[in-house]
């Protein structure tokens, strides 16, 4: 992207238009708990749990340590929930199914909710599929501190789980979007405000991706510009961005590591994409950029 903006903080006041308007000094403050969150993580190398698609799991896992945290995959419901008591967050992503999950899932969940222990959902392709769709229903009763998919995702989800109308909602898309972001901020907000009332302490978010991303806790909405489209080139981006979400959520609450995660994701975009020669370079030259990116870097990027 060609847009530096970023570099310089802020965009504060260019919200003139919005109604969501976020007072400077909310900001200013919010932005301290957004690098607070990336200090945290890279001092305490928290472990985020993942029960996640065969696709992207190896990103998923470098792109947590590349931004300062640790890694653990399983598909075993006791191995998932012993290692949860040592896991800060846990992340699910529900990509590639086998048959078993339908149960496993389900039980994961309970077992989180229980303890109430904070987890990231990425309801990967909701709205495909019978078992998929009973995965994701079942999860209404046993709901994830964060959401986070793209837009076609988000309303979905919102829409399977009886708070938005069908009118309002979309196609399902397969793993990609067909949706814009901003289709999604309705859903997202009804969506985050759902959570919320769930979470063990009232506090819950949900993060829509795309071309400007969109972050909300159910009360207020940030818009997060930048990012690259490259980023749609290679596989798991998405993915690994809501792992990134799980380990900053050990750390920090839901809204401050839903933000952190989109800034640090769209800042490193913008840097692979400078640096690369196309989609193989790209991915590594983001993960680099995952691990070299300051915490003031991320914290003073833009946020409308
Ligand atoms: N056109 C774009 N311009 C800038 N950034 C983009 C663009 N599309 C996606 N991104 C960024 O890519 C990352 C992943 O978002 P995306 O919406 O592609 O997720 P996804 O569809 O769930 O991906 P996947 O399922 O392949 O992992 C986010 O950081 C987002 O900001
Ligand atoms: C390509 C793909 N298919 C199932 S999951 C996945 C990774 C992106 O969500
Ligand atoms: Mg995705």
């Amino acid at each position: 992207m060609s847009d530096d903006s970023h570099m310089h903080c802020c965009n504060d006041a260019d919200n003139s238009n919005d109604s969501n308007n976020v007072g400077s000094a909310d900001l200013t403050a919010l932005r301290e708990r957004i690098a607070q969150a990336v200090r945290d993580v890279k001092a305490r190398t928290p472990l985020a749990q993942s029960f996640t698609n065969f696709v992207t799991i190896n990103l998923v896992a470098n792109a947590q340590l590349a931004a300062g945290g640790t890694a653990a995959m399983s598909f075993l419901p006791d191995d998932v929930i012993d290692t949860a008591s040592i896991s800060g967050a846990d992340y699910i992503n529900v990509g590639t199914l086998l048959p078993f999950y339908k149960d496993a899932l389900p039980q994961i969940a309970r077992a989180f909710r229980k303890t109430g222990h904070k987890w990231v959902l990425d309801p990967v392709a909701a709205g495909i599929g019978k078992t998929r769709t009973e995965i994701l229903r079942a999860f209404r009763a046993a709901p994830p501190t964060i959401v986070r998919g793209n837009a076609s995702e988000i309303i979905a989800l919102a829409t399977m789980w009886g708070l938005i109308s069908p009118d309002e909602a979309s196609r399902p898309a397969g793993v990609e979007s067909v949706d814009e972001v901003d289709a999604a901020a309705d859903a997202a907000k009804t969506l985050a405000a759902f959570l919320a009332k769930f979470a063990p302490n009232g506090q819950a978010a949900v993060a829509v991706s795309g071309a400007v991303d969109l972050v909300t806790d159910g009360e207020r909405v940030y818009r997060l510009p930048g990012g690259s489209a490259m980023m749609a080139k290679i596989t798991g981006a998405g993915c690994s961005l809501g792992g990134v979400t799980a380990t900053y959520l050990a750390v920090a609450e839901p809204l401050v590591a839903a933000l952190a995660a989109t800034l640090l994701y769209n800042r490193a975009g913008e840097i692979a994409e400078a640096q690369s020669h196309g989609p193989g370079s790209f991915q590594v030259h983001l993960l680099d950029a995952l691990w070299n990116l300051t915490p003031e870097q991320i914290a003073d990027s833009p946020i409308r």
